[in-house]
């Protein structure tokens, strides 16, 4: 199968830090793939760089056989990059239907204010928030809030939807409920780039592990093999989880 997104040999610098050193990644279509890494790995610099928010230094990235290093960032959008941020920016005064409205105006393609209503009810449909549609985003619970990034990346219709930290600071339950969400988004046909602290979480959902250490890209495979990874385990894991993860079967 031919990569959805192709990065070869990216670099980015922040003065004399190298946040992203020549990584080479290939995701193909429909792919869930978990982006591990500890603290300033380099992560969300990854996504930064995909998304057109910062610039590769060096490198080359494709997406769906165009060449988006150095495009804008809505023209990137609309291609079908969508990503959800560590912390949640809704429009706050703007009610939940109002803030996937715009999404949907911005990026989905609706050709009206009123197309882009039907789909913004639509996803939130999809992401259980129909009870909440009403109320300004201000007023949503952290977890009502993560469902509502979720929709409005969904509004773009992204064919690859990168989220970041979408799991941090919700309790268990939320925690199962996003998973299944984010299962469902998967089974739609887009390809997830899950960039996540919690380990249960991707071992959950991702069966290909990416690892970032230092702004390098130390693994790329499949879960078990990346988990049981003599590297990962002294950058990022510990012997203490590998031992754990081992006694699972995992
Ligand atoms: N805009 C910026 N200007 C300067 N340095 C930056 C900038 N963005 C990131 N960095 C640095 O680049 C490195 C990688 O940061 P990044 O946020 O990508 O890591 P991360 O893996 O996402 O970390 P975390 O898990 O804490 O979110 C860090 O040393 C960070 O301080």
């Amino acid at each position: 199968m031919t990569a959805l997104l192709e990065l070869k040999g990216v670099t980015k610098r922040f003065r004399g830090l190298e946040a992203l050193s020549d990584i080479n990644l290939s995701l193909k279509s429909g792919e869930i793939v978990g982006l591990i890494g500890p603290n300033g790995a380099g992560k969300t610099t990854l996504v930064n760089v995909i998304t057109g928010v910062h610039t590769a230094d060096a490198g080359s990235i494709t997406f769906n056989g165009a060449p988006i290093a150095h495009m804008r960032r809505d023209r990137i959008a609309r291609l079908g990059v969508a990503r959800t941020f560590q912390v949640v920016q809704p429009f706050p005064a703007m009610t939940v239907l109002e803030n996937v409205t715009a999404a949907a105006l911005f990026g989905g393609g609706a050709a009206s204010i009123a197309e882009a209503r039907d789909a913004a009810a639509h996803h939130l449909a999809f992401c259980g928030l129909t009870d909440q549609a009403g109320k300004p985003a201000a007023n949503l619970t952290l977890a009502g809030r993560k469902r509502l990034e979720l929709a409005k990346s969904l509004a773009l219709r992204p064919k690859l939807l990168m989220l970041d930290e979408v799991n941090a600071g919700l309790n268990p339950a939320e925690v199962d409920a996003a998973l299944e969400l984010i299962t469902r988004i998967a089974a739609q046909g887009a390809t997830i780039l899950l960039i996540e602290h919690l380990m249960k979480v991707v071992t959950r959902t991702a069966r290909r592990l990416v690892v970032l250490h230092h702004g390098k890209l130390i693994a790329d495979g499949p879960v078990a093999s990346v988990l049981s990874d003599e590297t990962v385990v002294e950058a990022y894991l510990g012997r203490r989880y590998a031992e754990r993860m081992a006694g699972a079967g995992i």
